[in-house]
């Protein structure tokens, strides 16, 4: 049977809370499609400042190092904004893990699902068209990771990109085209920024390697607007560190809630940090109302991507699909009878182990 090593790094806010859910969920996979979980658990973010006086401990590092996969809860909170910025869970955990295992792709899928196309806040003929887009980020460069000065009377951070770094991201983009409706929409700020020139360059060089993919161009501001339009009118978007971050939590809320959003974050051995898209949501957290979704999905795209246990993944996805279908679903999702985390995580658990063996 194989064995998948597991760091499990449930973080602060509403991480815990979802990440029972995940593993409850993956426990049923095991079960169903013979795998075996060996989770280690360990402390990361405010939790370890708490514990330990650090948010990346070496054992946090350690755990993660001997492990196939990172299972990531989220990060931060108001406890800890007095810290120094280079001190705060945010830099100092999460930026670093994906610096230190080099998780330049971030992809983060959003669709709406069957039924809950009116948590949009888009119109209904705009929702009707439909909606399949997978965002594809660069993770380790850029604006995040460049040079930072801070002064009594200014502040500056450093965007500076190689044309490696946009090179690798860019192919991945575009290798996943192939397999969809083959569009790439590569977001920029072109017009004033020299590294969206170099951007876009690299990009349509990498682009000659894919004939069969439609490449289009799009400043950041226009593509913010076009998004609201018409999210139909894009497959695969293409972008910075930054830009990525911004359009995927206008995404989140295109589909309906951050809490629906999953990320996968890969480096080129496809060991991978899978978390989700959101944040701790520290106005939630401890009231057993979090929506659990984005972190299960995150757990389904870590199988995909980091096990290549594509029946597993597509399980789980099932499973989500269910249980929204069930109307098992969190306060974000109706205000008429919500379910708490642990129902929706239940729903998802007894469908894969009660209902995949009639399809699997
Ligand atoms: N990957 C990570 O670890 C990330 C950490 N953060 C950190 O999280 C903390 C809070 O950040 P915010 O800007 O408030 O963003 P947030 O994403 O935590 O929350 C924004 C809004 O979405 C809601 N929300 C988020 N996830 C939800 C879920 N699963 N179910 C239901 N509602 C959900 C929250 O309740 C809140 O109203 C900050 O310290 C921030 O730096 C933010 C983004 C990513
Ligand atoms: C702390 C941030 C850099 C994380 C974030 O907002 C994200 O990855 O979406
Ligand atoms: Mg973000």
């Amino acid at each position: 049977m194989s064995i998948y090593k597991i760091a499990v790094l449930a973080g602060d806010g509403i991480g815990p809370e979802v990440m029972a859910e995940a593993i409850k969920v993956l426990d049923a996979c095991a079960q169903r499609f013979h795998f075996q979980p060996q989770y280690q658990a360990v402390k990361v973010g405010g939790a370890a400042i708490d514990a330990y006086g650090e948010a990346l401990p070496a054992a946090t590092l350690q755990a993660c190092e001997q492990s196939d996969a990172i299972l990531f809860g989220s990060v931060g909170g108001p406890k800890w904004t007095h810290l120094p910025a280079a001190q705060q869970p945010e830099r100092a955990a999460l930026l670093k893990l994906r610096q230190h295992f080099d998780l330049f792709c971030n992809i983060r899928p959003a669709r709406w699902y069957a039924g809950f196309e009116h948590l949009s806040p888009l119109k209904p003929q705009t929702t009707a068209k439909g909606m399949d887009i997978v965002c594809f980020r660069e993770l380790t460069s850029g604006i995040y990771f460049g040079a930072k000065e801070r002064s009594e009377q200014s502040a500056s951070d450093t965007q500076t990109y190689q044309r490696d770094e946009i090179r690798r991201i860019a192919i991945k983009a575009f290798q996943t085209a192939v397999h969809r409706r083959g569009k790439v929409t590569s977001i920029d700020k072109a017009n004033v920024m020299a590294s969206g020139v170099l951007w876009r360059e690299v990009v349509s060089e990498v682009a000659q390697q894919f004939p069969q993919v439609q490449l289009e161009h799009m400043y950041v501001d226009n593509a913010a607007m076009q998004l609201i339009r018409d999210p139909s009118q894009f497959d695969v978007l293409l972008c910075d560190n930054l830009f990525g971050d911004i359009l995927s939590d206008e995404l989140a809320a295109i589909a309906g809630s951050l809490g629906l959003l999953p990320s996968a974050s890969i480096n080129a051995s496809r060991f991978g940090l899978y978390e989700p898209a959101g944040g701790s949501a520290p106005d939630i957290a401890g009231q057993g109302s979090a929506n659990p979704i984005a972190q299960i999905l995150s757990a389904a795209l870590m199988l995909r991507y980091s096990f290549a246990n594509e029946a597993a993944a597509c399980a789980i996805e099932t499973g989500v699909t269910h249980a929204l279908k069930q109307q098992q679903v969190t306060a974000d999702l109706t205000s008429t009878n919500p379910v708490s985390t642990a129902r929706v995580g239940d729903a998802v658990a007894q469908f894969i182990t009660e209902e995949v063996a009639a399809w699997a």
